[in-house]
């Protein structure tokens, strides 16, 4: 019998690791330590050959794709961000579901502004879907890249609209704002190192298989 090889799981904190923690359960890993709790950025599971890395949610594509970590779980956002170059993503696990959305101040006509031809300012973390969204509706656009608090964009006058994710819609509707189009779906997906596929087989093929049984029905 061959040695179990090592492997290295890519997570984010918060509500990824949070929503993952039950199909690594499904899978039978179990992390040591809780990283909210935990300043280590390793975390040791109950398997003596798997262990977690906690980045960034934009940085799990990375880790993955130069083979720093085997696996990772990130949201289409992200991947579609990234362009997803070395990766094989197998499964779409359900998880840290959301809608990336165009979104105006309330007091903001949108249909004349996308109408007129006018140039449209927007804000957003995400200029690679933005500009792709646009540019398929023939608008020209200006992209502000930002990395985070989109919401703040057009009530200070940085911008004239948002490209951010939607869930409850709650963010928006604290700030005054509201979603005047849909881009897509968002969900998480799990992310394999093209390679480390083919060399870790025995160890990766289980691993998409129980998370594939355990993940939500669609
Ligand atoms: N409100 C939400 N509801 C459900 N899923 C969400 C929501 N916001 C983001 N997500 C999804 O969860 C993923 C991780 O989001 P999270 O907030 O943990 O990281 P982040 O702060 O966006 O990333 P980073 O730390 O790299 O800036 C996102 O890439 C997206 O796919
Ligand atoms: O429609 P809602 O349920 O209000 O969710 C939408 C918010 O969730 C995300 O932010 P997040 O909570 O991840 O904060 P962060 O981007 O600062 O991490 C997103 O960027 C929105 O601001």
């Amino acid at each position: 019998m061959t040695a179990s090889q090592n492997l290295t799981i890519a997570l984010s904190k918060g509500r990824i690791f949070d929503e993952t923690l039950p199909l690594l359960a499904a899978a039978g890993i179990v992390p040591a330590e809780d990283p909210e709790k935990s300043r280590k950025l390793i975390i040791d599971t109950n398997h003596p050959n798997i262990r977690l890395v906690i980045v960034r949610a934009t940085d799990v594509p990375t880790y993955v794709q130069y083979g720093a970590a085997d696996l990772g779980i990130a949201g289409r956002d992200v991947l579609t961000e990234h362009g997803g170059d070395g990766l094989y993503q197998p499964l779409d696990l359900r998880i840290a579901k959301c809608r990336m959305m165009v979104a105006v101040h309330k007091d903001f006509d949108y249909a004349t502004a996308s109408r007129a031809g006018s140039r449209l300012k927007v804000a957003t973390k995400y200029p690679n879907i933005a500009m792709e969204h646009f540019a398929k509706k023939g608008m020209h656009v200006d992209i502000i890249k930002l990395y985070g608090s989109m919401e703040l964009g057009p009530l200070v006058g940085l911008s004239d609209a948002i490209v951010d994710l939607v869930s409850t819609g709650s963010t928006l509707k604290a700030n005054d704002l509201q979603a005047v189009e849909h881009i897509s779906d968002i969900s998480s997906r799990l992310v394999v190192n093209k390679a480390a596929l083919k060399l870790k087989f025995g160890e990766i093929q289980p691993i998409i298989d129980a998370f594939r049984d355990a993940r939500q029905p669609e």
